[in-house]
């Protein structure tokens, strides 16, 4: 696949852009096709593709449904000296409401899962739902994945956040994944290399996109009690987070052996709240979007709420969620 600019494949929405400057300052629309069903937008929002519902725009945005279109979005990036961020289902991140600039690279058209009986190994691309491959799973009987049904996430932000509940996570099942570096090499990396601990991986702050992983599972359990588990541990987080609003999950790491929505609860900070972002009542490590929430009303609360427990246990707070662009401060 080849990258062009020539008047013949830019669908038209405006005149060509020829330089980056002349595209950050407009606020026109442009798409650029690349290749026969792969184009990059400039200024596409955000908030519709994160689980917050806030933030800005991308500068330039791609949602390639294949390998080689990815591939083709990372040469676009370097050959432009755009900056690239990756988005998977948006279900950690916190966007600025200023947006991001350089290219942003949604990661959840790339689809294809194969569950292997021969060996129990579930080989999916990064796109894949984790939710919907742990029903998939429990449907067919397999055992491993009934703990991450609810997690909102793709298998690419799961492996990079190394995604977790109800004492297991992506590193304990995760055999290998397979990664894309900027210039354009790709890699199979096992759980070792990734430096795997608790919600956190050598993979976050990298450059390296994860294209694919596979997973060891158990086939042939009792598909009925592995149905049962799943339903429980959904049932379980529907009693106990509040899935009700927009949220990223839990806003902070537990600071072991303490748990962050107890400290915050016992700062006297549920149900606080900062312009449309409120801590949860149902679960103090939440914070939701009431409606209408700026991504600095989300930020601003954050830092509220590690200043107040700073100020009460002397423990610093570390957030789980990714910020990205600029932020006011507070
Ligand atoms: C209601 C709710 C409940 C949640 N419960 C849990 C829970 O129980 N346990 C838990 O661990 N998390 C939970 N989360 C948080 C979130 O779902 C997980 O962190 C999830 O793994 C993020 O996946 P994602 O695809 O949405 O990643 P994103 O939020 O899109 O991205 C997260 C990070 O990974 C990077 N990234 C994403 N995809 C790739 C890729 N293919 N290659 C390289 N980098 C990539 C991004 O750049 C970003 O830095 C919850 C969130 C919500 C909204
Ligand atoms: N608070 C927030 O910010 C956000 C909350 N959420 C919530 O997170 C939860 C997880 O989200 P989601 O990714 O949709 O995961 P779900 O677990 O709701 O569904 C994922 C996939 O699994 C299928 N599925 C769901 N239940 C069953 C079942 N009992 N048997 C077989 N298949 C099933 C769904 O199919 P089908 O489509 O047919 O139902 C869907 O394809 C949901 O409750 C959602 O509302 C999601 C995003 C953001
Ligand atoms: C939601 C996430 O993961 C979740 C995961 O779903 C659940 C279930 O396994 O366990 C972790 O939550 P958690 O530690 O808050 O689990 P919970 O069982 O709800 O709470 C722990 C303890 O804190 C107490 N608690 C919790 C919330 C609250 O408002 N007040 C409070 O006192 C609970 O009573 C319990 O004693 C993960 N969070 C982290 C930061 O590790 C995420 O990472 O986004």
């Amino acid at each position: 696949m080849t990258i062009s600019q020539t008047a013949e494949n830019v669908c038209k929405v405006s005149t060509l852009a020829t330089s980056k400057q002349e595209t950050v300052n407009s606020i026109e629309k442009k798409v650029y096709v690349i290749g026969s069903d792969f184009a990059i937008k400039s200024q596409t929002s955000l908030a519709t593709v994160t689980s917050y519902r806030v933030g800005g725009p991308a500068e330039w945005y791609a949602a390639p449904r294949n390998l080689a279109a990815l591939e083709a979005s990372v040469k676009y990036a370097k050959e432009h000296d755009l900056a690239v961020t990756i988005l998977g289902a948006g279900s950690n991140l916190l966007v600025s409401d200023r947006g991001i600039s350089g290219l942003v690279i949604a990661t959840r058209h790339l689809r294809h899962s194969h569950f292997d009986p021969q060996t129990g190994q579930l080989t999916v691309a990064a796109g894949e739902s984790i939710p919907s491959l742990a029903w998939q799973a429990a449907d067919l009987g397999w055992e491993g994945l009934e703990w991450a049904v609810g997690i909102p996430g793709t298998v690419g932000g799961a492996v990079v956040m190394n995604a977790g509940a109800h004492s297991s996570c992506i590193a304990q099942m995760l055999v290998s994944a397979e990664v894309l570096s900027p210039d354009g090499t790709l890699k199979i990396l096992t759980p070792d290399e990734l430096g795997y601990a608790y919600r956190t991986s050598l993979l976050q702050g990298s450059d390296r996109i994860v294209t694919q992983a596979t997973f060891q599972l158990k086939p042939g359990a009792d598909r009925a009690l592995v149905i049962a588990a799943t339903k429980q541990h959904k049932q379980h987080r529907l009693t106990t987070q509040p899935y009700n609003f927009p949220s990223c999950g839990s806003v902070f790491r537990n600071p072991k052996p303490h748990s962050a929505g107890w400290l915050i609860e016992q700062t006297g900070l549920k149900g606080y709240q900062i312009g449309g972002a409120q801590v949860a009542q149902l679960h103090a490590n939440f914070i939701v979007n009431r409606g209408g929430a700026k991504a600095n009303d989300i930020f601003g609360l954050i830092r509220h709420i590690q200043q107040r427990v700073q100020d009460r246990w002397s423990i610093l707070l570390e957030p789980e969620v990714k910020m990205i662009g600029d932020f006011q401060p507070v």
